[in-house]
């Protein structure tokens, strides 16, 4: 059996698409910044590649490039400004920051309304709540992955690999709030290749490349790679052994072409929930 192919490509068009088509109906353009701190060349591609995105959508979008060198004073200070602009709905902070920068700190400081990467200790309470607010990117554009190619996920056995705050954490929370049986399974796990042969819906978001391999798969399951890694020779991989998973699995997400174009359409969808959200109360 050769799996079905999950486009996330196509599905990201089709996605930005109907969020520039409410853009439109608004009457004023929903502003989103990006703050980069650094001169990350993987961080620059990714933030060239949302511009464009949200300025074809409609949107005002903008990135303030800082120096390394800037301090976590400086840079609370951008997002205190951010914070009190009334024409900026949406802020994220490229990760990963500099290594003299709490991290933590710089989230918590983001206005939760604004918070369009869902990364904010309130609005991972609301997931976690089963009440969310603003979902972080990636997992809501891996919940849309699954509908699109008919996984059913209510009852299902669902395996997480990975427990990042940026997708892991979070992508339990989704599936378990979507009756999904979820598992987390990590670097600690004791059998990690048993643990995803059992899955019916198996979410790779490690970072390894190509670490999962097509004995790991359950035969017909589903399968979403997260992951995004760059080779020596300069090619994109995915966490997925990919070409033989694609003989065992039912339906499979590429790299590229998979769950990174879905981020980006899921952090415009982010902003204009939170445009509105703000605009109208
Ligand atoms: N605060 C924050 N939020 C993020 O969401 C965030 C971040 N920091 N830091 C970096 C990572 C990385 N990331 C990607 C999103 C889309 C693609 C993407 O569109 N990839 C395409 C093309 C990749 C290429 O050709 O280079 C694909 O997979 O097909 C990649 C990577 C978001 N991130």
């Amino acid at each position: 059996m050769t799996a079905r192919i999950i486009d996330g490509k196509a599905v990201a068009a089709e996605l930005r698409a109907a969020v520039a088509g409410r853009v439109a109906t608004l009457g004023y353009r929903p502003g989103l910044v990006v703050v980069l701190v650094g001169d990350d060349p993987a961080s620059a591609v990714y933030v060239r590649n949302k511009d464009r995105a949200a300025h074809g959508a409609g949107f005002e979008s903008r990135t303030i490039r800082l120096p390394a060198a800037t301090s976590e004073a400086e840079l609370l200070a951008v997002i205190a400004g951010l914070n009190d602009d009334p024409q900026t709905d949406g802020i994220l902070v490229q990760l990963p920051l500099p290594r003299h920068i709490a991290t933590a700190a710089i989230i918590r400081a983001i206005d939760p309304a604004k918070d369009v990467d869902g990364f904010h200790p309130e609005n991972v309470a609301a997931l976690a709540l089963g009440a969310p607010r603003l979902v972080p990117c990636t997992p809501r554009g891996v919940m849309r992955l699954l509908e699109v190619s008919g996984t059913p996920v209510a009852g299902r056995r669902a395996v997480v690999l990975g427990r990042s705050n940026i997708v892991g954490r979070p992508m339990a929370a989704l599936l378990l709030s979507a009756d999904a049986t979820v598992t987390i399974a990590h670097s600690r796990t004791r059998d990690i290749a048993a643990e995803c042969r059992r899955a019916e819906i198996l979410i790779a978001a490690v970072g390894r490349a190509e670490m999962v391999k097509a004995e790991w798969i359950g035969p017909g399951s589903t399968v979403i790679d997260v992951g995004i890694n760059r080779t020596e020779a300069g090619t994109l991989v995915g966490d997925v052994d990919y070409q033989a998973a694609r003989e065992v699995a039912g339906a499979i997400t590429p790299v590229p072409g998979g769950v990174g174009p879905m981020t980006i359409a899921c952090l415009l969808e982010n902003t204009l929930d939170a445009a509105i959200a703000r605009r109208s109360c």
